[in-house]
């Protein structure tokens, strides 16, 4: 849409990229796909990884999943928005089309560590929103990494003693929400992507809007 154009309430705006960060299993997966399921206008940034695909997990969709020597390469080739170590592996945000589809007005959601979460902010602060998803307690997010069985008791217990060290940087979030009832967390969630989608400084369509107001 021209910078110009509008219609009724709706003006031309950069995207932005739209950071779910949480301890492992406090349930960003689960809030990522509710809302790439419910909001056409934003696109998930699937991430690389060298780790393997975990059942139900498909190419190109949840992950692009590559060897070490792959991983190399891109790095080498300077391929990465951000990488980071996570859990054993490596996890990076390929460049892509990224910067040119945000000036068009295209939204991402990245689900990505805190790590990757600063470095993509000192790269980008005027498009970067940052959410930090908090379980409602460590007993409950136990029970969750339990009941989504896909790891081993000594890979939960590895989670489990991370989480402590990845709550540590909850202060580096724009928002914290705690996923206590499913539902009310995801409302949250949009609440806050609405309300960052209308921040003044990302309407790029005002400026001709309000001139011809004025005029
Ligand atoms: N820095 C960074 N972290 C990532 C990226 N992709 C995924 N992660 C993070 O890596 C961690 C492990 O992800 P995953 O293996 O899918 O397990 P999860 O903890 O159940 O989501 C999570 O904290 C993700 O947010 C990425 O591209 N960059
Ligand atoms: N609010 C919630 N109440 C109960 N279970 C939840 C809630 N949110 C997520 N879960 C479940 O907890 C498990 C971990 O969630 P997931 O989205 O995979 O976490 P993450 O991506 O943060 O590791 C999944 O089995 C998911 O269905």
């Amino acid at each position: 849409m021209p910078e110009s154009d509008h219609t009724d309430d709706t003006l031309a705006r950069r995207g932005l990229m739209f950071i779910l960060s949480s301890p492992s299993g406090a349930g960003k997966t689960t809030i990522s796909r509710m809302l790439l399921d419910a909001d056409e206008e934003i696109r998930l940034s699937v991430s690389v990884t060298t780790r393997p695909p975990r059942p139900g997990e498909v190419e190109g969709t949840h992950y692009y999943f590559v060897s070490e020597a792959e991983f190399d390469r891109l790095v080498e080739e300077d391929d990465f928005y951000e990488w980071a170590h996570v859990f054993g592996y490596r996890y990076g945000t390929p460049k892509g089309r990224i910067r040119s589809a945000l000036k068009g007005g295209q939204d991402f959601l990245f689900d990505i560590d805190w790590q990757g979460t600063q470095q993509l902010y000192q790269k980008d602060q005027q498009d970067v929103v940052r959410v930090f998803i908090l379980p409602p307690s460590i007993a409950e997010l136990r029970r969750r990494l339990e009941s989504r069985a896909t790891d081993s008791a000594q890979v939960i217990d590895a989670r489990m003693e991370r989480a402590r060290s990845e709550i540590s940087h909850w202060d580096a979030y724009d928002y914290v929400v705690i996923n206590d009832d499913m539902a009310g967390c995801f409302a949250k969630v949009r609440e806050i992507l609405d309300a960052e989608r209308m921040k003044r400084q990302r309407q790029t369509g005002l400026i001709p809007f309000v001139r011809q107001l004025m005029n």
